[in-house]
């Protein structure tokens, strides 16, 4: 699959390269050969007359492969394969699919350093990272296989003796795509539920990273699923609607923007079919005056500038409480200008390049915007080029910190999908809570504080969620320690104080 273009040792195994000091690859050394398309039990080349997409390695800006997107034919191809594995393996017991997708997971460990290579070479974050998203993708196999063998139904007693019973059935052929950010653990993520519950699969990778969703199809395979259990075709939108359209597939999972979600929701209910949307985020982090200062300050480069800014979850938008804002912002940017950009596969590097050429184009354009919407650049928000010239071509840019923001700007309401963070301060709490909620994008959310809502200094208040509150008003959203009811202590939640 590897064609060294460098003259490089010959191969040994990883660990003891790695035992002696010794990278199995080295950016700017990969070049992709075989077919990245995988059904029915083998690798395919796509269809024959097709404009075939360049693939780039981010790290050096070199051409790594060549995409054969699939159509019609090569898209109904994977999908009979899947139809004919659901077959079998629908058939197989929980325990039964358990020990297969267990033997999966072995192999995914004894391959932990190949596959983290080849991620770190398609996607451009950091060896260390990518080792991670291999361990977490074994351990959703894992976890999965754990809970394959506990699927039950019920048993419903009805009048005059009778019963009725319900059964945890598959669906059958189930389609996974992909976001290039996590491209190996997004098709373990879709998998690996997917397969434990009985199913088959066709997995669309982003056609940016189509390399480590095919490892995962051989490791399945060599694990003893049966052939075409789960299939790889590779290729952009067109691929993707095919796929989505397909009067064989029962259920369609996708993790992406929220734009490309919508259109598969979209296309999916036109054939009444199930979605999973997993989409992107504009999350806040909440650092309130008492916290763990150094704490805080982690959890915010954390938040920000993990896979160079490219995560879902990332919460972008950093409220700070005013009276720790000067100290926060100083200590954050003194780390943020220590972090060691450039190649992916050094060990000592923490933030790789950006996954492609347009994407860093837009993110730094979201910077510039941010400075003509009144943000100040506080550090950062510039394309970078390291000093090793075969990294000269990759997609750097220097982590960036936007001070002076409010709520209304362009870098706070969008997703930006890079290593951009927006500090913002904030007084109280009620303004906090309010301003951290007024987003469409409400993946995920962080708070730093050594207290919890009500324990604060100088906050007395307890708010008492609406079910628990006895004061005769099922809308009441008082403050425990102001409501009328707690000054006769006649109120439940207060009594369980
Ligand atoms: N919530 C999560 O778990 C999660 C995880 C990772 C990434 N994301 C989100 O993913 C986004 C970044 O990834 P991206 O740029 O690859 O997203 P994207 O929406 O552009 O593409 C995602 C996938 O959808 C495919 N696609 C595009 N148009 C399609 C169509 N019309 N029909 C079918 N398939 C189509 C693409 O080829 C790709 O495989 C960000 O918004 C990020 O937040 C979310
Ligand atoms: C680590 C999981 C992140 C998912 C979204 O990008």
């Amino acid at each position: 699959m590897l064609r060294r273009l460098a003259s490089l040792p010959l191969r040994r195994p990883a660990a003891a390269l790695l035992a002696a000091g010794v990278r199995c690859i080295s950016s700017g050394s990969v070049e992709i050969t075989l077919p990245l398309n995988f059904w029915a039990g083998k690798r395919r080349t796509g269809p024959e007359k097709c404009s075939k997409d360049i693939v780039y390695e981010p790290a050096t800006g070199r051409v790594l492969c060549q995409l054969e997107p699939c159509g019609a034919v090569e898209v109904d191809q994977a999908v009979k394969a899947a139809k004919l594995a659901f077959g079998y393996w629908s058939k197989m017991s929980g325990m039964e699919r358990a020990r297969v997708m267990i033997e999966a997971a072995h192999i995914i460990e004894s391959k932990r350093e190949e596959i983290a290579e080849m991620e770190v070479v398609n996607n451009g974050k950091s060896i260390t990272e990518a080792r991670l998203d291999v361990d977490s993708a074994r351990l959703c196999i894992e976890y999965y296989a754990g809970l394959a063998s506990t699927l039950a139904g019920q048993h419903v007693q009805l009048p005059g003796g009778s019963f009725a019973y319900t059964r945890r059935e598959p669906l059958g052929v189930c389609v996974g795509i992909g976001a290039w950010n996590y491209p190996f653990q997004i098709a373990a993520w879709k998998s690996a539920p997917a397969l434990a519950c009985g199913n088959s699969m066709v997995f669309k990778p982003s056609p940016v990273t189509p390399v480590t969703a095919v490892m995962l199809a051989e490791i399945y395979a060599k694990a003893g699923v049966p052939e075409g259990l789960f299939n790889v075709v590779q290729g952009g939108q067109e691929t993707g609607s095919l796929l989505c359209q397909h009067p064989d597939v029962a259920k369609v999972s996708f993790t992406g923007s929220v734009p490309t979600g919508q259109k598969i929701m979209e296309m999916a209910s036109k054939g009444v079919k199930p979605v999973t949307l997993e989409l992107g985020g504009k999350s806040p982090l909440l650092i309130f005056k008492d916290s763990d200062l150094e704490n805080a300050v982690r959890g915010a480069l954390m938040a920000n500038f993990l896979s160079q800014g490219q995560v879902c979850s990332n919460g972008t938008r950093v409220f700070v409480q005013k009276d720790i804002l000067p100290e926060f912002v100083k200590e954050v940017v003194k780390r943020t200008q220590a972090i060691e950009i450039g190649d992916p596969l050094l060990e000592s590097t923490r933030m790789g390049a950006l996954v492609s050429q347009p994407h860093l184009d837009k993110v730094l354009s979201f910077v510039d915007r941010a400075k003509k919407e009144g943000a100040t650049v506080l550090c950062g928000g510039e394309s970078y080029v390291p000093s090793d010239p075969k990294l000269r071509g990759g997609y750097y840019m220097t982590p960036c910190v936007l001070g002076n923001c409010t709520d209304d700007m362009t870098c706070v309401k969008e997703e930006i999908f890079g290593p951009v963070m927006s500090v913002l301060p904030f007084e109280t709490e009620d303004e906090v809570l309010q301003r951290a909620n007024d987003t469409s994008l409400g993946l995920a959310a962080g708070v730093f504080t050594r207290h919890r809502a009500g324990e604060r200094p100088g906050d007395d208040r307890v708010l008492l969620p609406t079910e628990d509150c006895v004061c005769g008003d099922g809308r009441c959203r008082q403050p425990l320690l102001d409501h009328p009811a707690t000054a006769s202590q006649s109120c439940a939640l207060r009594q369980r104080l």
